[in-house]
């Protein structure tokens, strides 16, 4: 039976949550994104992609902090350009940066709060929405404890409760598993199929184990393009046992990276 993915799935008779053709991005003078075409519906997309692939600059198109240089990039039925009024779209959006800032002294509840309060939440939701969401990423137990004090770990879960506080429709989020032991992984790929029930999650890695275990959809980016979207079986499907990698999905993704290579003559 073939297994289908999120995109396939997504409502026919609605905008995708998330839609871009021929998008162009900058990052500083370097166009990253370069004629990209995506279109993302409910559930698990797992970006993947070498270094300088242009997936972080994809993410920060998505969550509007890089202004597209070209293309069309629509983000819940609203055009996202240079005259759009975004706050009704950022209201909507969560977004964990690969880096991102926070006072050292502010605690994580304080922290969460302060982004609860930043995208505009009704104040009588915020006590409930924060500390659902910090149970949410196992961080309940260090609620009150200062930012500075958590390990790397800790504070890439404290990135993930802010960027869920407002129950996002896109959730944006790059390359969360950074810093997290085995078990805290096991545990944020639990999270991430929980909220790809209702929510569209892109989320960005190097780990192809990650994705094929917790994506429905996997989105592999080259050169500012998309190379490949499918499922994750469809990934694995890619490769064979003379292809770089200890995994069958990672054997997949060399496949994929190799015959495009080939084909652009590199
Ligand atoms: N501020 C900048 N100025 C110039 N070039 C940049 C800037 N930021 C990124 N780039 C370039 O844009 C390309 C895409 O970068 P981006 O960070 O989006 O890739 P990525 O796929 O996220 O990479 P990684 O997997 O290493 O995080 C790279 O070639 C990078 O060198």
């Amino acid at each position: 039976m073939r297994t289908v993915s999120a995109a396939e799935t997504a409502p026919t008779t609605h905008p995708w949550t998330v839609h871009a053709e021929g998008l162009r991005v900058r990052a500083g003078r370097h166009l990253a994104v370069d004629g990209l075409d995506l279109a993302l519906g409910t559930g698990v997309h797992g970006l993947l992609g070498p270094n300088g692939a242009g997936k972080t600059t994809l993410m920060r198109a998505l969550a509007t902090v890089l202004e597209p240089a070209g293309g069309k990039l629509t983000l819940l039925g609203e055009s996202v350009d240079g005259r759009a009024d975004l706050r009704r779209v950022r209201r909507g959006l969560g977004y964990l940066p690969q880096q991102f800032g926070f006072y050292p002294r502010f605690t994580v509840r304080e922290f969460v709060e302060y982004m609860a309060w930043l995208k505009e939440m009704p104040k009588s939701l915020v006590p409930g929405a924060v500390q659902r969401a910090i149970e949410r990423v196992g961080l309940a137990d260090r609620a009150g404890s200062r930012m500075k004090t958590l390990s790397g770990g800790m504070l890439r879960r404290a990135g993930i409760a802010q960027a869920i506080v407002n129950d996002p429709a896109i959730l944006l989020l790059d390359e969360p598993t950074v810093g997290l032991d085995p078990e805290q992984r096991l545990d944020f790929r639990e999270l991430l199929r929980d909220l790809g029930t209702d929510c569209c999650v892109l989320v960005s890695t190097h780990l192809v184990e990650d994705v094929v275990a917790a994506c429905s959809d996997v989105v592999m980016m080259h050169e500012g393009r998309i190379l490949y979207q499918g499922t994750p079986d469809d990934l694995i499907a890619q490769g064979s046992a003379g292809d770089a990698g200890d995994s069958p999905a990672e054997r997949g993704y060399s496949a994929l990276l190799r015959r495009h290579r080939a084909e652009a003559g590199r």
